[in-house]
């Protein structure tokens, strides 16, 4: 099969610094990817970079076998490329349905799976909350519509940075399932996150980074069956 996203030798640097050394990774569609290690080893610079938010990228960014190095976050984002940044992107004077309603849009191929009732049918409580605004919101509500909005636009992956940081575990558990949704869909992803355990039952592959590099491309059983690596760069016994 074809891949969705092929990075190869990719360096990323915010002015003089260099921070991704040679990142090479590809996604196939509809594969589900855990990004993990250890605090600045780079995998929030990884996303950005995919999105077009860093300045400054050498190497190769192919999306469906085009190149989208050095495009622009707003044609990356048209091409299906969708982005759940850390600390939320929620517009916090609008409301919750016009949240949602703002980010509507086909996908690629005129694709409309994914419809205000279809979003809020996976997100009762943003169905119970439709018309508070966005700054009335819990951290946990506005984590799922930040992840309704990445949906609305209908996207072929959607790069997610600290899915469940900071929320309640209930909350947590609440977005662990909608990525299970987003998977059954056939909507690649790359996660970030520190749940090693819930990550591996969501994803097909986990990839651990280290010092703007890829330490370990594997599955899930085969990352678990490694405890010296998870040590190494999780901190995990
Ligand atoms: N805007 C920036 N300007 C300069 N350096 C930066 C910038 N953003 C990040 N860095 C540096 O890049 C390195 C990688 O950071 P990055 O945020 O990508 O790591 P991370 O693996 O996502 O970690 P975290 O979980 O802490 O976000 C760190 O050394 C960080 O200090």
């Amino acid at each position: 099969m074809s891949m969705l996203l092929t990075v190869d030798r990719l360096e990323s640097f915010y002015g003089p610094s260099q921070i991704l050394h040679g990142v090479s990774l590809a996604v196939r569609p509809g594969e589900q990817v855990a990004l993990i290690g250890r605090n600045g080893m780079g995998k929030t610079t990884l996303l950005r970079s995919l999105m077009g938010l860093v300045p400054r990228v050498q190497g190769t960014i192919d999306l469906n076998g085009s190149s989208i190095r050095g495009s622009k976050p707003e044609a990356i984002s048209l091409a299906g490329v969708a982005f759940v940044p850390e600390g939320r992107g929620v517009f916090g004077s609008l409301s919750v349905i016009e949240n949602l309603v703002m980010a509507s849009r086909a996908g690629r191929n005129g694709k409309r799976s994914w419809t205000l009732d279809r979003v809020l049918s996976v997100f009762p409580r943003l169905a119970q909350r439709r018309g508070n605004g966005g700054h009335q919101l819990s951290g946990g509500e506005q984590q799922m519509l930040t992840i309704g909005r990445a949906l609305m636009t209908n996207p072929e992956i959607i790069l997610i940075d600290e899915a469940t940081e900071g929320l309640a575990p209930l909350v947590a558990d609440e977005i662990w399932k909608t990525l299970a949704v987003i998977r059954g869909e056939g909507i690649a992803t790359i996660v970030v996150d520190k749940d090693i355990k819930n990550l591996s039952k969501v994803a097909d592959r986990m990839v651990v980074m280290s010092k703007g590099g890829i330490e370990f491309d594997g599955t899930p059983a085969d990352l678990l069956a490694q405890p010296e690596l998870l040590e190494r760069h999780l901190g995990l016994h």
